[in-house]
């Protein structure tokens, strides 16, 4: 069986860049055996792949990943994390990895084959099993993002939400993942340089970037296009971002309205369908060989590229310009040519925007943070001309209506009997005394009835209940609602993955009602504890099962030490201080 030859480059595409590893690997089989394998891949095991797997697969299968020819083998794995190479010494940052869990892969063994398919089970690509391992992820942390603190998303996902075991091998396409967005902005690498032959272009600079953009990432890019006699590729990542970020359709029609303030011909938009990890510099490495695989000649790194934001102790994860040291320590091996850049600054008394190391003393800056534009948005404030452009700020106001109230999630977590529901009534009560907002109320007990009927009490069980929760409380905040959940769960992973499904779209407020056991076991208002105690119910939380303190919740508060309707004010303040309630 074949893969689909290397595109063939004549005349303008022998002046592009050569592909990493020289070869354009494309992993698409030809139409007829991708059609006889999608045929066979009906009685092979599934695997449906996360958005992560199907952003890595879609680049593995159009060639952006070159010089991968699949997931990594435990070799390749190895190198790649303790020395960002593959085992014949290439260059490679980041690992790209299939995880799945130990019971998938408990009927698998080297040889096997795995069809790999989207979210409503279309077959994609088959997996030839080479090699099955467990990896050890806390170390792969520690080399790959320098640290385990899982505020970093990377480090989060990589403990909390991967599974344990890795399966390495080659991967064959039978078609790409589907897209109904944006279709004419998408390119594979192949098309977008036949594409930049077509129009003969060959210094290309490519932009990478998540956020919208504004007139300094504008004065940013037309800068460093000069700079090295270049045209312009803007690039953005829509795959997924980091946790928070303006939704990626919002910012591609940003990007559309600040092409036409680039001079004609000069610029082209095109989406990346990459799953960042945040990882700073090693993540701006592998952006930079993304890049160069699309036929990119040059790569802007800026400050802080790729940066996850702060730390659990406020300090940032990395150095801002450590990114741009580490791909220039590789710049000969890399081939693409990095074109450094400082943060663009506002000056006022000059009325330009001028890299931050050609600002003088005498001079007044301005800038405005991300967090403070989200406020302007909010409080519906003007956001000055010389921050952005009309058209740009117009789809973000339409995005973000003033004063929209933002949804949020109200998690209680204790023992049974610890008087989470009701708190939940309480604060429910009271939150309608004073809004007509939506409110929906996720009980342990009520939950159980419907959503997670048919479960019982493991810990599988459990977390996949905690999960459903978190994951519809999201569906809920994403629409600007208000969610209480109100479950025992009692283990700290869980609800580190409910907190990370909601705040994707809004605030997570964590209640640790922290009533004693004792008061918890005098009350047993169902008479579980006495049931559990006489040994009739196993696996009982508190009694014969753990509970694991959350360590940083937003609030704990004993559950005994005042009458309800006093704890549920106190817990309304907390709301009405973050801002998350009016009044
Ligand atoms: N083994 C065991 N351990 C703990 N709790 C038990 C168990 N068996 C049944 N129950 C009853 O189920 C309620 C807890 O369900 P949750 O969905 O909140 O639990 S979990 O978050 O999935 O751990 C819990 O309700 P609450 O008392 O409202 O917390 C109990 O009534
Ligand atoms: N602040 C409180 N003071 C006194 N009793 C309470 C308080 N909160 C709850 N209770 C009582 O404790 C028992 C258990 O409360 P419940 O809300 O059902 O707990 P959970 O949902 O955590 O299992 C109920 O009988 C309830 O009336």
């Amino acid at each position: 069986m074949s893969l689909t030859a290397p595109a063939a480059d004549a005349g303008a595409a022998d002046l592009l860049i050569a592909p990493h590893g020289g070869v354009l690997k494309e992993l698409h089989l030809p139409p007829q055996e991708a059609e006889a394998l999608k045929q066979r891949s009906g009685s092979l095991p599934a695997l449906d792949l996360d958005t992560r797997q199907l952003c890595d697969l879609e680049l593995l299968l159009s060639g952006a990943f070159s010089p991968l020819e699949g997931f990594l083998c435990r070799a390749d794995y190895n190198r790649v994390v303790e020395e960002m190479r593959l085992a014949d010494g290439t260059l490679w940052p980041m690992p790209i990895t299939l995880d799945v869990s130990e019971a998938f892969s408990a009927g698998l063994s080297p040889g096997s084959e795995v069809v790999l398919r989207d979210g409503q089970g279309v077959p994609l690509a088959v997996l030839e099993v080479q090699d099955i391992y467990w990896p050890d992820r806390l170390h792969e942390a520690q080399r790959v993002f320098g640290t385990s603190d899982r505020t970093h998303p990377g480090v989060a996902e990589l403990l909390d939400r991967t599974g344990p075991v890795y399966l390495g091998g080659r991967v064959r396409g039978i078609q790409p993942p589907a897209h109904y967005d944006f279709t004419e902005l998408r390119d594979t690498p192949r098309s977008l340089r036949a594409w930049f032959a077509a129009n003969g272009w060959s210094r290309i600079v490519a932009f990478q970037t998540r956020n919208p953009m504004h007139r300094a990432h504008r004065e940013l890019t037309l800068r460093a296009a000069r700079q090295v006699g270049a045209k312009l590729l803007i690039q953005p990542s829509v795959g997924r971002t980091k946790p928070g970020d303006v939704d990626h359709y919002t910012r591609v029609r940003c990007y559309r309205a600040l092409l036409p303030q680039y001079p004609e011909g000069s610029a082209r938009l095109s989406l990346l369908p990459l799953a960042m990890r945040m990882g700073g510099p090693r993540e701006a490495l592998w952006h930079a060989i993304i890049r160069k695989n699309y036929g990119a000649s040059h790569f802007i790194v800026g400050r802080d590229h790729a940066g996850p934001g702060k730390d659990a102790q406020g300090r940032p994860f990395y150095g801002p310009f450590e990114a741009q040291q580490l791909l220039e320590r590789h710049q000969a091996e890399l081939g693409i040519r990095i074109v450094p850049f400082p943060a663009m600054v506002y000056v006022v008394n000059r009325d330009a925007y001028l890299p931050a190391d050609e600002v003088g003393l005498d001079d007044q800056v301005r800038d405005i943070s991300g967090t403070e534009l989200r406020r302007h948005l909010h409080e519906g404030t003007e956001i000055p001309a010389w921050f952005s452009f009309p058209e740009v700020v117009k789809i973000l106001r339409e995005r973000h209506p003033a004063h929209a109230p933002r949804g949020f999630a109200l998690f209680f977590t204790g023992l049974s009997g610890a008087g989470k529901s009701t708190l939940a009534q309480a604060v429910v009560a009271q939150l309608l005394e004073h809004s007509s907002r939506p409110v929906t109320v996720l009980d342990g007990d009520e939950v159980r009835r419907h959503l997670s009927r048919g479960l019982g009490f493991s810990r599988e069980d459990r977390d996949a209940n905690v999960t459903r929760i978190g994951y519809v409380a999201s569906e809920i905040v994403r629409h600007g609602g208000i969610a209480v959940c109100a479950p025992i769960a009692p283990y700290a992973s869980a609800r580190r993955e409910a907190r990370a499904l909601v705040e994707a779209h809004g605030a997570f407020v964590e209640i640790h009602v922290a009533t004693p056991l004792e008061v918890c076991e005098a009350r047993d208002r169902k008479g579980l504890y006495a049931q559990a105690r006489a040994g009739r119910i196993a696996h009982f939380t508190g009694i014969s099962d753990p509970y694991e303190v959350p360590e940083n919740p937003e609030l704990r508060l004993d559950g005994s030490a005042a009458d309800p309707v006093a704890l549920a004010r106190q817990i309304l303040a907390l709301l009405r201080n973050r801002g998350l309630i009016g009044g």
